[in-house]
């Protein structure tokens, strides 16, 4: 393979998905020399394969709103490749949802579930339809009129999607209730489920605990410890809160929070109350982060900034793709950053994760350090299977374990000759190995 001709193959048929493009050529640059070792990939055209998504679903979705009116938006699930599992992966509505942009995410979302260890292909699913500022009557109807046409294309064991950006408990319930209906069928369809009915307990703190027991590993090739350190976190949804829970039970100090319109500083910290606040306050209130600023004097800094020029040994980004670029990337190891790690998909630009690995900080890409959620829900698929639920004790100690395991691939295949352990070389090499094996030993259809 030459990774470049490759990547300008690609740019050539898919020129409007720069995004997919990134998540590709990032994949690609990493495992070319491996690749090339065995020369029975060439033969098989493994590469084109891997890169193309095996089945892209596009339908519309009709919806009424409260004063009557009908809405459209556009639906899609990427079914990107199923040689380890059935599909597996989030949904994710948002405004800025394109084809471009759930191709990068499923993706990677392969290479993901493969370090996972658990049997799941990858896929991404969702809408350009946004929750914000919807009543919970229309984010139902919305959430049936989706899964009206994605019922057709999903399955327990054919594509279990789950939840992503603007897709939670709520979303992710309604969306099982209408299967349910459409189909007559009781199945684990969907995970990240109510505990009520088939949920596993962890899930929705899995993404973020997950992350930071990665980040604990990293911090311990160093021999560095979390307590006492200060930690920068952008978002403040699923990923972000449960990320400031853990660092808060590890004794680590996190000082900001972000959404959308921007961030707050707080330089106390954020408490267990100030985040059962912030808790209220997203998931229940649907409110703002700036009303954390009021509520507790802090600084908020608003226009839709990054809390990146904040001082901090820790950068937890946990928002959205592409939120740390060069500039940020710079500021951060400027203010004596020691670890980056990614609690959202591909959130750091490639030239700033240059700017990470030229200054010899940590730095894990969100496949292996997020991995956490979609290996919970792996463990959600097993437990419905099973018709039994776990423990919070025995889903956290194998969240634990799977994330160490992934740890120590990274540290495989990423260790430099210098010692400097490359984890978005050791993540993708570990992650492709697995998904090429099995595509060769599948054959070519
Ligand atoms: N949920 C999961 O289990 C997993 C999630 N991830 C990734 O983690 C990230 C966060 O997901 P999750 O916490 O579930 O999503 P949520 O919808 O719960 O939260 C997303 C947060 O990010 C903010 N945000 C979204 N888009 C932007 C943007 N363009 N600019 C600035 N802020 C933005 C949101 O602010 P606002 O409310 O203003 O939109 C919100 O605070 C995503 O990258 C997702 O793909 C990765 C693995 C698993
Ligand atoms: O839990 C899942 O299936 C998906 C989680 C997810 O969307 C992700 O890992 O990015």
């Amino acid at each position: 393979m030459n990774a470049k001709q490759v990547i300008e193959d690609l740019e050539k048929r898919f020129p409007n998905e720069p995004a997919y493009i990134q998540a590709v050529s990032q994949v690609l640059g990493s495992i070319e020399d491996v690749y090339n070792e065995y020369p029975a990939f060439e033969k098989m055209n493994l590469i084109e394969r891997l890169c193309i998504p095996d089945r892209v679903i596009s339908f519309r979705v009709t919806w009424v709103d409260d004063r009557g009116n009908v809405q459209t938006n556009m639906g899609y699930r990427v079914q990107h490749n199923n040689v380890l599992g059935p599909y597996k992966g989030g949904i994710r509505f948002h405004e800025s949802v394109n084809l471009g942009i759930l191709k990068f995410l499923a993706f990677e979302q392969t290479f993901k579930n493969s370090l996972t260890t658990l049997p799941m292909g990858g896929a991404k699913g969702g809408s350009d339809f946004s929750p914000r500022g919807k009543s919970n009557a229309e984010v139902m109807r919305f959430c049936q009129a989706f899964m009206s046409e994605l019922y057709r294309h999903i399955g327990p064991d054919e594509d279990v999607p789950a939840g992503d950006i603007g897709v939670g408990g709520r979303e992710v319930a309604y969306m099982f209730g209408w299967y349910k209906k459409l189909t007559h069928q009781w199945s684990g369809v969907l995970t990240g489920k109510g505990l009520e009915f088939g949920g596993s307990l962890i899930r929705p703190e899995a993404t973020g605990y997950g992350n930071v027991y990665f980040l604990q590993n990293m911090l311990s090739t160093r021999g560095i410890e979390l307590a006492g350190k200060t930690v920068l976190v952008s978002g403040s949804g699923n990923v972000a809160q449960y990320t400031i829970e853990k660092c808060l039970e590890l004794g680590a100090k996190v000082v900001t929070c972000s959404d959308s319109d921007g961030y707050i500083y707080d330089p106390d910290g954020i408490t267990r109350e100030k985040l059962d606040y912030i808790m209220e306050l997203k998931n229940e209130e649907r409110g703002r982060i700036r009303e954390y600023a009021e509520k507790y004097g802090c600084k908020y800094v608003g226009g839709g900034a990054k809390p990146w020029t904040e001082k901090a040994d820790i950068a937890l980004p946990s928002a959205t793709q592409n939120e740390i670029n060069e500039e940020a990337a710079k500021a951060l190891v400027a203010n004596g950053v020691i670890a980056v790690s990614e609690g959202a998909n591909m959130p750091t630009t490639p030239e700033a994760i240059k700017v990470f690995q030229d200054a010899k900080i940590l730095y894990s890409p969100g496949k292996a350090a997020n991995a956490g959620g979609v290996a919970v829900s792996g463990l959600e698929m097993s437990q419905n299977s099973e018709r039994l639920s776990w423990t919070r004790e025995e889903v956290d100690q194998m969240l634990h374990r799977i994330m160490n395991d992934i740890h120590d691939n990274c540290v495989k295949y990423g260790t430099e000759e210098d010692g400097y352990i490359n984890y978005v070389k050791g993540a993708n090499i570990a992650g492709f190995l697995k998904v090429a094996k099995a595509m060769m030993a599948q054959g070519i259809y």
